[in-house]
């Protein structure tokens, strides 16, 4: 007997061995088989994560999987390599010779036992099966130390077919018995009480370990899983990422997740190095070209992220409020705390204060409406677009004299565009339209005829704060007024906006520096006009 199965025989009953079928069961339901590059890259990845089992691959099934299967056998160390074979001489011989230099290898062999696979697929009564199953366990272990026998298809085998089949393979030298719900069609309580009616009624039952291995089509592969240990199965077969046949399988980072979370109710433990979940379940997704979807349990991207105000509020006050797992356990550096409408003030001054802005910089319920408008707008608030508020608060001041309150633009191709505008000064409020070459010289040129004061534009730049379609447009603009350069910004989501708010910026700076010269001119008089001192100078 070599030191792994002692491992396994000796497992204490508290610890759940997890065997990992990314590389077989997940593999064969890709749209596109995997290179044996792809497949000792993962192979890699998820020994990193010290599964107690991995099946890699079919041997039979193509040389490339066969040499798959042989390098990882050759190559990878820590978990015990794991290959599939059917109840089949050739198949058996093949994975025997594929596992060849595995430091510890399992040959797991298979045959269906359900009325429905006998009758229709296999064509064969159950006793042929067993038959099948007993000559292959025995060829299996002629190579293989440690073989693993499954009844495919188990949960829709009647009970005594399956009592029957599996005091047969063990008797035959089976040492992992496998129960699938291949079709992922029972309960819990039912995948429950089939594990507990084997471990009373099978006489030799104490000599293997009982495995399940079950699918998603009802969304029940995890809980299905669970429920069976609780029965007293010891070991899951599972995926990275719940990849595989149809709707997936049981999902190893969920099922590894629940046993550390929950050891107040389940009292066990697996081996897995929770803190490589995420790292691996990227490398899946990204090499088996398998997206997760975003409200993945453990792994999704939101998984971690918190999104309303309610509850930003409760985890900034303690994580445990709205977290169950430390996002550190399975390799994340910290939760995320999405802005959007739906966040609180809460969330808003401790994003500012991460960025540098203290409290007494800013009025927080001021910049909460500008913040909701902005969010109302463009969904998702990101950082950036927080520093840009704060900007475009330095920018636009209560009691400038200039404030935009309309605009209109029209564009059309190949005609010229028109803009209206309304200009809030001081109490009065007025507006123009006006044509141009395109939608921002029809806006400049509207708020001259508002302001009667044309400035001489000798630079525009247009550039974007923030990534994607949802980034905010900055407009700087210099422009030149009796001699002098002036420098103007404005920010906005709409970029005519943007521009005609950096317009509308420097309007402010010239007349704030004229009522500096007047008031100057009436108490003290100034030696010299000048525009120097005016922060926004170019
Ligand atoms: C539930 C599961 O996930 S089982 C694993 C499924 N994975 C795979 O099938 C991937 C690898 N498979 C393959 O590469 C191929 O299907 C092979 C090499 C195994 C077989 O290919 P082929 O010989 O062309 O047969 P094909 O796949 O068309 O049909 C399967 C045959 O295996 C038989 N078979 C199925 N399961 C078993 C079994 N456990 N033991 C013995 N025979 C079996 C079927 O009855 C059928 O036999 P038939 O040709 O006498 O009707
Ligand atoms: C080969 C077996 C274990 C299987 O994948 C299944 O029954 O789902
Ligand atoms: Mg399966």
């Amino acid at each position: 007997m070599d030191t792994h199965t002692e491992k396994l025989e000796g497992t204490p009953q508290d610890r759940v061995i997890i065997f990992d079928t990314t590389l077989r069961d997940g593999e064969q339901a890709l749209r596109a088989s995997l290179s044996r590059r792809a497949k000792l890259e993962l192979a890699h990845a998820i020994a990193r994560l010290n599964v107690d089992v991995m099946e890699v691959g079919f041997p039979v099934s193509s040389p490339e999987d066969f040499m798959s299967v042989q390098e990882i056998a050759n190559q990878v160390r820590g978990p015990r390599i794991c290959g599939l074979a059917r109840a089949v001489e050739n198949d058996i011989i093949q994975c025997a010779n594929a596992l060849k230099s595995a430091e510890q290898s399992r040959i797991h062999t298979f045959i269906a036992t359900s009325p429905i696979h006998l009758k229709h697929k296999l064509r064969m009564s159950l006793e042929q099966a067993k038959t099948s199953a007993i000559g292959s366990i025995k060829l299996a272990r002629q190579y293989c130390d440690d073989v693993e026998f499954s009844c495919e298809d188990a949960a829709r085998t009647p009970i005594d077919d399956l009592c029957f089949m599996v005091d047969a393979a063990i008797e035959a030298g089976a040492r992992t018995i496998n129960l699938p719900d291949t079709v992922g069609y029972t309960t819990p309580q039912e995948y429950a009480f089939m594990i507990e009616q084997l471990r009373n009624r099978v006489p030799n039952i104490n000599k293997a370990i009982l495995s399940v291995h079950c699918h998603n089509d009802l969304g029940l592969a995890v809980a299905n899983s669970m429920a069976a240990i609780q029965a007293g199965a010891r070991q899951i077969e599972c995926t990275v990422n719940g990849i595989g046949e149809r709707a997936g399988n049981c999902s190893l980072e969920e099922v590894a997740m629940i046993i550390n979370t929950r050891k107040d109710l389940y009292n066990l433990s697996s081996g897995i190095k929770t803190q490589e979940i995420v790292r691996t379940s990227h490398q899946v997704a990204q090499i088996c070209n398998m997206p997760v979807q975003a409200n993945k349990a453990i792994v999704g991207d939101n998984a971690f992220a918190h999104s309303s105000g309610i509850h930003q509020d409760g985890v900034l006050k303690a994580e445990n409020t709205y977290e169950i797992i430390k996002p550190s356990q399975v390799g994340i550096k910290a939760n995320e705390l999405n802005l959007t409408s739906r966040s609180g003030r809460h969330v808003i001054a401790h994003r500012l204060t991460t960025l540098g802005y203290s409290e007494q910089e800013y009025d927080l319920d001021q910049f909460y409406q500008q913040f909701l408008n902005l969010a109302d707008k463009k969904g998702a608030v990101y950082d950036y677009d927080l520093e840009a508020l704060m900007y475009n608060n330095l920018l636009e001041q209560a009691d400038d004299h200039y404030q935009l309150s309309f605009l209109n633009t029209t564009t059309t191709t190949n005609q010229v565009s028109s803009a209206t505008v309304a200009l809030r000064m001081g109490d009065q409020s007025t507006s123009e339209a006006a044509t141009g070459n395109g939608p921002v010289e029809a806006t400049y040129k509207a708020i001259n005829r508002i302001t009667n004061t044309p400035l001489n534009l000798v630079q525009y730049q247009l550039s974007a704060k923030g990534e994607g379609e949802s980034a905010i447009g900055q407009v700087d603009i210099v422009v030149e007024s009796a001699g002098q350069r002036y420098h103007g910004a404005g920010l906005a989501t709409d970029i005519v906006e943007a521009s005609a708010k950096a317009y509308i910026n420097v309007l402010n700076l010239l007349h704030r520096a004229e009522q500096i010269e007047q008031a100057k001119q009436q108490n003290v008089k100034p030696t010299q006009t000048s525009h120097q001192g005016v922060s926004h100078e170019a």
